[in-house]
């Protein structure tokens, strides 16, 4: 669980809803009557089965989808990472991360020296420096997760909001990713809301935890009362416990499988 003694300054929100509902399809909404707030220099994670709606809820989130009903608001510049990035063009991982700079560098304008450095240490910050000139569409997976995130970061996005950031990615990325968010928001005071199926990746960073049940049932709350074994355990339809290891409390999953 995040150290709830770190000085965090939380004067504002940095993203509202009211009464936000949304629809694919007209008569069967995803998203219903939801209400909640994500305050600003904090870490929100989305935790959910599948479907019950968490990209759709990241998308209303950072404006790349519009609410049939209710209201978005958002404080700051956002950034939006999707959980795969396709590209129908092979672009270096240079130019995917001097995209995110768009706003800054100008239609049909040239990317200076000071967009180029931007880029590099956004790519620095994940680790893929050395990735610069390689063809984004060759790359794996998990390193076109890691130059998603990157070109989020070189946009200086105020907010970011992240879909399953870590799902690409193996156990030392997973961590340098959550680490990477806790830099962000403590460092650098951006706001992260994030969505994934790793309750364990909620409890180790999150400050406030949105259980997404599908529609009309979005709760939201403190980490430490929305990640009780028993919750969490009921929210998948499996057994869950609190295990201690070392010094931490990890939650994991009791499976019923035996080794055949
Ligand atoms: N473009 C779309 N058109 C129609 N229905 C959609 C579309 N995108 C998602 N849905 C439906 O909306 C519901 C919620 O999908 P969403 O992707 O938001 O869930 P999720 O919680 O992110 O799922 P997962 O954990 O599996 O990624 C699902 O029933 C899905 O089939």
């Amino acid at each position: 669980m995040s150290d709830e003694s770190t000085p965090v300054a939380v004067n504002t929100d940095a993203i509202v809803l009211r009464d936000v509902s949304f629809a694919y399809r007209a008569g069967t909404p995803v998203i219903a009557h939801c209400s909640l707030r994500a305050p600003r220099g904090r870490i929100l994670a989305l935790l959910g089965p599948n479907g019950s709606g968490k990209t759709t809820l990241l998308k209303l989130i950072a404006g790349a989808l519009a609410p049939e009903h209710g209201v978005v608001e958002r404080s700051g510049l956002v950034g939006y990472v999707p959980q795969l990035l396709h590209l129908n063009f092979a672009y270096s991982v240079l130019d995917v991360v001097l995209m995110g700079r768009a706003r800054q560098i100008g239609l049909f304008a040239t990317p200076s020296r000071r967009d180029v450095d931007a880029a590099m240490t956004a790519l620095g910050r994940v680790g893929m420096r050395g990735f610069a000139e390689r063809s984004f569409d060759e790359l794996s997976g998990g390193e076109r997760q890691l130059v998603a995130l990157a070109r989020a970061l070189a946009a200086h996005a105020e907010i970011l909001v992240l879909d399953e950031p870590t799902s690409a990615l193996d156990l030392r990325h997973q961590e340098m990713v959550l680490q990477w968010m806790q830099a962000l928001v403590r460092e650098d005071g951006l706001t992260v809301v994030f969505s994934t199926h790793q309750p364990q990746h909620a409890d180790a960073v999150a400050h406030e935890v949105a259980l997404v049940q599908g529609p009309g049932h979005v709760d939201v709350g403190p980490a430490a009362r929305m990640l009780d074994a028993d919750v969490v355990g009921r929210l998948f339809g499996v057994e869950i416990q609190r295990v201690r290891v070392d010094t931490l409390d990890v939650l994991t999953p009791r499976w019923k499988l035996r080794r055949g």
